[in-house]
């Protein structure tokens, strides 16, 4: 069975800058995939090149099986790309822009899609206005909408949520959810990571064009041997017992409470010293590592390269 997508040693320059360098990368059918990094890691790069919008220098693509060299309007029909510029025919109102997408997939006659879209992304009430007066939220969804207009089988999503409110976010991600629970295969890239870790099953963390690790969620997360112990203490105090000398902790004394940063095989010794202190507790919070530490920590952002 064919790969959703399926990237083999794929190499993009921009006159000297190395945009992308030596990407392997294969997404399954159905899966909600996502793409992260830093500003300038080429994710866009990336997304633009499968949709045929930049070419690239070297390598192979294929979209469900289709290599984009060979059959590109093929491999374009079975993607719906949402790209991270706002641009948008200013003259025409969201129904007649999607109309006319709809058209360039030879599609006619789908009112009906295009009245399911326009209230799944919240935008029935607009259905008549021209695109040019919409807000910022507004266009951004528009775009979306016209991604979908020809029911593709892959959802590239680049910054979807960017200038959307957090009600019309959720509306899109209970939206877009539903779409992947029918079969269809999400590729989203995002800034909010606290987004791609609720979302996403699996995620490449790219870098400076680089690949710089791929797997699911949570072996990403398991990755980080770190849990961070928060502590709301009873009364104040001056100094830790010396049994918590080892350990990484920082004190907030405007809000009372002590946070440790500890490996997994600490946890045990620490709840130890913790039940022998002398240290009044009025609450306690354990967390584990979240993705933002293992993106932190594989890119330049968390001063790898320092
Ligand atoms: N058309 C272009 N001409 C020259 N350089 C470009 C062009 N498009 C992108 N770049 C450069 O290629 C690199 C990758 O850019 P790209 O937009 O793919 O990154 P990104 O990961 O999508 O970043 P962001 O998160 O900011 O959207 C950057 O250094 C960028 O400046």
């Amino acid at each position: 069975m064919s790969a959703a997508i399926k990237i083999q040693d794929l190499n993009k320059s921009y006159g000297d800058l190395q945009a992308l360098t030596d990407i392997n990368l294969k997404i399954e059918k159905g899966e909600f995939f996502g793409l992260l990094g830093p500003n300038g890691a080429g994710k866009s790069t990336l997304i633009k090149i499968l949709g045929g919008l930049a070419d690239k220098d070297s390598g192979q693509v294929s979209i469900l099986g289709t290599d984009i060299d060979k059959n590109h309007c093929q491999a374009k029909r079975s993607l719906g790309i949402v790209p991270q510029e706002l641009i948008i025919d200013p003259y025409f109102n969201p129904k007649e822009t999607l109309k006319l997408q709809s058209g360039y997939f030879g599609i006619q006659d789908n009112d009906e899609k295009i009245n399911e879209i326009l209230t799944a992304m919240d935008l029935h009430d607009k259905a008549n206005a021209y695109a040019r007066n919409l807000s910022g939220g507004m266009k951004r969804r528009l775009l979306i909408a016209k991604a979908l207009i020809h029911d593709p089988d892959i959802i590239v999503l680049d910054e979807p949520t960017a200038g959307v409110d957090v009600e019309l976010r959720n509306n899109l991600w209970n939206y877009i959810r539903q779409l992947n629970n029918e079969g269809k295969t999400i590729i989203l890239t995002t800034h909010y990571l606290k987004e791609a870790e609720a979302l996403c099953d699996r995620i490449a963390i790219m870098d400076q064009g680089h690949i710089v690790a791929v797997d699911t969620k949570e072996k990403l997360i398991n990755s980080i041997d770190k849990k961070l112990v928060e502590i709301k203490l009873k009364e104040e105090i001056n100094q830790l017992p010396k049994a918590f000398s080892n350990y990484k902790v920082e004190i907030n004394e405007e809000v009372g409470k002590i946070t440790f940063e500890l490996s997994k095989k600490e946890i045990e010794d620490f709840i130890r010293q913790l039940y022998k202190s002398e240290i009044q507790i009025k609450d306690i919070d354990i967390s584990s590592a979240k993705l933002e530490d293992v993106f932190l920590k594989l890119t330049n952002l968390g001063g790898k390269d320092n």
